[in-house]
């Protein structure tokens, strides 16, 4: 305080410089005010907005928490979701074999299918210009390997086609697998059937493998030397038509002795001999069992007692074939006399007292005893089985007949069919069983010269033919054929047989009216030998070949 006790001259300068003083120190006192009020102010609002702030950081919080626990948890969830997932995949696996066995059964597929590709590829590669046709072609080659297998079978039916295939099977493929015939399915045939091409079995698939293209002029050689063995009927065989003398089935049941079934396959036999005409020859083994072939056998023998209660009437188609049948039993000087007269008035047959000299001089026959369609529960039985077989048809069949052959007795070479005669009516193909068999030095077999087939007699063994070609209606000379003499001393050959025509046997009608029939008593038994070779003789339980239409007309069968 020493400033308060200065002079007043120096008094009023010195209040003067007070008074601004006062002055300066209120401006400051003001200014601190307000800055403090500003400050206060700015405190508040601070304070206000600090008072706010706790609350929206403790909401983010909760929101980022929860966002952060739903992210958390979705991606948990993911992660057991896969894991779930992948452990279901896993058991269905285990669980259901198909897809074990797709999986298992498909990979060596997808592999071939891979060095398949790899293989195009390398090529594609190699030819850049290929890759368009390669996968233009890619279906083509599908369809053809298709083709291929289509016409190989038809190959096995129309031998100008083999020409046509192994030129064209270079172009197509090296190597053609049929993978969709398993070997069991193919028949013998096809099996067979390969005209000098390789053929490998692969388990159970067939390869064929292509030959190399051959040179220009070895093709024409080939070309010439098919062209030799194919005749004119067989080139335009139909497909369709040759098929009647295929097996329908590959494998066909026949019913065993116990009730249940088996299934036997049909063999194609192949020829021995180049023959180039449409005949074809099949074989099935069991066709008939035991206890069938031995019922027929029975049924044969009751009918032949029977009918053997009254001699046989003998006829001959000719008087020549009389002279050659007498001179073969050694009687030249009859044979030498023989006239007319020795036949009945107005027929071919012999009287009853030459017929029984005859017998006595040693002719012998091989008898044939027939049941009819719809006679027995075996007639419709066997027919049903036939058609299965071999697609001829049930009601194109005619009587069923059973042939037995005593020892020394077979039949000559014959047709089945009238060669050189387009005649409808007659029989198409033969089904044929033989119910015994003669043991290995038996004989009794049936032999087709031409075709270089020879087959021996087995029990149930049954052998199929045509006789007539389907498509010209013309009866094949080449499927003459014989019964070849039995040479066991006791047992006979029994067979079954039944002709097929081309249409239903009854809407064929009647044949040619044939020569007269003797006066005789009923149920005459009937030898017929006719043009003569050494064994022409059999004889007949019916005398009138159309008895079939008769029986039809009597039992209205079909
Ligand atoms: O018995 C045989 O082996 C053949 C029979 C025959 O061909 C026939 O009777 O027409
Ligand atoms: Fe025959």
């Amino acid at each position: 305080m020493p400033n308060r006790t200065k002079s007043p001259s120096v008094q009023s300068e010195s209040t003067k410089n007070s008074s601004n003083e006062s002055k300066n120190n209120s401006q400051k006192l003001i200014t601190s005010l307000l800055i403090l009020i500003i400050a206060i102010l700015i405190g508040f609002i601070f304070q206000q907005q600090l008072q706010m702030k706790p609350g929206v950081l403790e909401t983010n919080k909760d929101l980022l928490y929860e966002e952060l626990k739903k992210e958390l948890r979705r991606e948990i969830l993911e992660e057991v979701a896969k894991k779930e997932f992948k452990v279901e995949k896993d058991k269905k696996v285990q669980d259901d074999p198909k897809i074990v066995e797709n999986v298992v059964m498909e990979k060596p597929k997808v592999e071939n299918k891979i060095v398949e590709k790899v293989e195009k590829d390398k090529k594609v590669q190699d030819d850049p210009k290929i890759v368009e046709n390669v996968v233009m072609e890619k279906p083509k080659v599908e369809n053809k390997i298709v083709e291929k297998v289509e016409k190989d079978k038809k190959v096995q039916d129309e031998p100008k086609i083999v020409e046509n295939v192994s030129m064209e099977k270079p172009k197509v493929e090296d190597k053609i697998v049929i993978e969709d015939k398993k070997l069991e399915d193919l028949t013998s045939a096809e099996i067979n059937f390969q005209n000098g091409k390789t053929i490998s079995l692969d388990s159970k698939k067939i390869k064929i493998k292509a030959e190399e293209p051959k040179k220009e002029e070895e093709k024409q050689q080939n070309q010439e030397s098919d062209k030799i063995l194919v005749p004119k009927e067989v080139e335009n065989f139909p497909q369709v038509k040759i098929s009647k003398m295929k097996t329908k089935k590959m494998w066909i049941p026949i019913p065993n002795s116990n009730g249940g079934h088996r299934r036997v396959p049909p063999i194609e036999i192949k020829f021995g001999k180049e023959h180039g005409s449409s005949v074809k020859v099949w074989l099935f083994e069991e066709f008939l069992s035991q206890e069938e072939s031995e019922h027929l056998i029975k049924a044969h023998e009751s009918h032949l007692k029977e009918l053997l209660k009254q001699k046989p009437i003998i006829c001959f188609d000719s008087i020549s074939t009389l002279k050659k049948n007498l001179i073969e039993l050694k009687r030249e000087p009859v044979a030498q006399t023989i006239t007319p007269n020795d036949f009945t008035t107005g027929t071919n047959c012999l009287n009853q007292t030459f017929s029984r000299k005859l017998e006595k001089w040693g002719l012998k026959w091989s008898f044939s005893t027939a049941f009819y369609p719809g006679e027995s529960k075996f007639s419709r039985v066997f027919g049903k089985r036939i058609e299965e077989a071999t697609m001829l048809n049930e009601t194109h069949g005619g009587k069923f007949q059973i042939t037995s052959y005593p020892s020394g007795v077979g039949y000559k070479d014959h047709t089945d069919c009238i060669v050189n005669s387009e005649d409808q009516r007659d029989r198409y193909a033969t089904f044929l069983v033989y119910l015994n068999e003669l043991g290995a030095d038996g004989g009794g077999e049936t032999i087709f010269p031409e075709l270089g087939i020879d087959v021996k007699p087995r029990q149930g063994r049954a052998l199929t033919w045509n006789n007539m070609n389907y498509e010209t209606g013309k009866c094949e000379a080449k499927s003459v054929h014989r019964a070849s003499p039995v040479q066991h001393q006791v047992k006979k050959k029994y067979i079954i047989q039944r002709w097929y025509y081309f249409k239903n046997f009854y809407a064929l009608g009647k044949r040619m009216a044939e020569a007269p029939l003797p006066e005789r008593e009923p149920n005459t038994p009937k030898v017929s030998c006719d043009n003569y070779d050494n064994g022409s003789c059999r004889m007949y339980d019916e005398w009138n070949p159309d008895h079939m239409i008769d029986y039809q007309r009597e039992k209205k069968i079909y």
